[in-house]
Formats: structure tokens, sequence, C-alpha cells
């Protein structure tokens, strides 16, 4: 068993207050023992306009980079985070996930290989061109050995592709994590069927922090519902689901606000094998009738 913390916050444009965010949840999950924190896709900033372009950085020089690894180092703990990583074509960025270690060494990053290029799900059934900003990742990582078994990251509107999901249990995945800001239609649609489904056909904790709330006064809003599920498709642990998608907010008014939570839960690495046993979905594959 190795206790594990998942956080959900409301990122904004301003990358030092939600530098601070971070550090502080890390410090708060290793105060209660955790080993482990996951936080959500675009952690280090949520904006609009040229804000991509301004507020990318390098993942090994990069403020908010350096602060969450500084504070993994100095508790001691696991992290997985998600941030924009500048060097993209045409003055893009990667949506990229860094696995972190107790160290504060970059493990293993993933740039989302699968952009949320949508026509009618955005705030006030908006169309989203997730591609006009983000440059898509080229590779799936092999999952990394941790003391919480061994991880696949995937990020977000990944989650829709189970092709990836199970490319990882065959690479040998414990553990998939789907860092994420879900829009609102989509989330309450669809959030937990998926994440439950991911988790039941590939008998792997699915471990998806999330954004909640209004981002910017454009509208954007995240749907939140962090979620923890077991290889048996239970809900470990779940947050807070913001259930309304709002009108674009006037300007002149300060965006509501939306606490940071944070959940403890435990990865229970016998629990995956006891599963497996029961049902061995692996060696039961037809790779004959369906290529691998
Ligand atoms: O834009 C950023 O800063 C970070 N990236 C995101 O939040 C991305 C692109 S807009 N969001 C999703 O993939 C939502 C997927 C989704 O909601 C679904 O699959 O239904």
């Amino acid at each position: 068993m190795v206790l594990a913390a998942i956080v959900q916050f409301c990122a904004r444009h301003n990358v030092k207050d939600n530098t601070l965010r971070c550090v502080d949840a890390i410090k708060c999950a290793a105060g209660k023992g955790a080993k482990a924190i996951f936080l959500p896709e675009a952690s280090d900033f949520i904006g609009q306009g040229d804000a991509y372009n301004r507020l990318s950085e390098p993942l090994e020089s990069g403020y908010f980079m350096s602060a969450v690894r500084d504070a993994a180092k100095a508790s001691e703990l696991w992290v997985s985070v998600c941030v924009h990583e500048a060097g993209g074509s045409d003055g893009r960025c990667f949506n990229t996930q860094v696995l972190i270690s107790d160290k504060g060494s970059i493990e293993s990053s993933y740039r989302k290989i699968h952009l949320f290029d949508v026509k009618d799900v955005g705030p006030g059934n908006t169309p989203v061109l997730e591609s006009a900003s983000t440059e898509p990742g080229r590779r799936v990582e092999q999952p990394r050995h941790t003391p919480f078994g061994r991880t696949g990251m995937l990020t977000c509107y990944d989650l829709r592709f189970p092709e990836v999901s199970l490319m990882l249990r065959e690479k040998g995945a414990d553990v998939i994590t789907y860092p994420s800001s879900f829009a609102v239609k989509t989330g309450r649609a669809h959030w937990e069927t998926l994440l439950r489904a991911r988790a039941i056909e590939t008998q792997c904790y699915v471990i998806a922090a999330a954004q909640a709330g209004v981002h910017t006064h454009a509208g954007r809003t995240s749907y939140g519902r962090s979620m923890v599920v077991n290889p048996w498709g239970g809900i470990v642990t779940q947050l807070g689901a913001c259930n309304t998608d709002p009108k674009p907010y006037d300007d002149t008014q300060p965006l509501p606000d939306t606490p940071t939570e944070i959940a403890y839960f435990d990865i229970d690495l016998e629990e995956i094998q006891k599963v497996r046993a029961a049902m061995p979905l692996q060696q039961q594959r037809r790779h004959d009738i369906y290529a691998a």
C-alpha cells in the first residue's frame, strides 16, 4: 500500500499564483505522509489569447517546473504534473506531463498526442482548437517504475482513445494517469464512464487529477470531479464537480473563487494482481483475430 494525494484547483493566467498552490499542496500532502501527488493538466496556467506563447517554459529551466521539482525534493514525494512546454513549431507549445521523482529529477515526460479539436462542446457550444496553440506529441512513453507501481502517462482528451491505454497495459503499466481539464458539457456526459472503462479494461489504477471552475473571463470553465478508479472499476475517491457551464463573464467583475481540494487514497499493488489473476484479460486477448 502506498499513500498518494490527488489535487484539484482552478488555474488562471498567473503562473506564480498557480505555482504557490501546487507547492502548498505538495507540502500539505507530504505532511500527511503521502509518497506521491497527482496534479492536473495545465497546472502552470490556463489563459487565453497569446498566453500559451507568452507563458510556456522549457521543462528544464522554467519557473513553475523548478519550483515544483524543488518542492518534490524537499518533501520527498513523487509528482505527476502537466504543463505547457515551450518549443513547438509555429510558436506553439507542447501539452506535457512530467513525472518527477522524490529526489526532484524528471523521470519521464509525455507530450499529449491527441489534441482537443472539436466543434460544439466549449462554453456556449463554441468550438475548441487545441492544435492552434499546441503541437501534438509523437510517441507514448514506456511506463516508469515508481514506488506506486509502473506508471504510464496520458492526458485529458487521450482518455477517449482506448488504444493507447491498452498499449500502456501491454507495456506493463499498473497505473495510468490522466491529468485533465475537461469541458463541463463533455464532463457531465462522459467523464466517469470513460475513466471507469479505461480502468476496467486495462485492470490498472486510473488517476485523473482535474482542473475545476471558471478560468477566464472568456468563459473557459473546467468540470473538475478529479477521480481515482481502482483496477476493478470502483471509484476510490473523487472531488467536487463544477456542473454549470456559465456564459462569458463580465470582465469588470472578479472571477468566482474555486478552492483547491486534495483527497488521499491508497494504491494497493496486491489488488492489481488479484484482479488480473481472477480475470486474465491480458492472456485472453485474441491478437490472432484483431492485430496488436
Ligand atoms: O488548454 C490548456 O491550457 C490545456 N489543455 C486543455 O485543457 C485541453 C485542450 S483545450 N482540454 C482537453 O483536452 C479537454 C478534453 C475534453 O473535455 C473531452 O475530451 O471532452
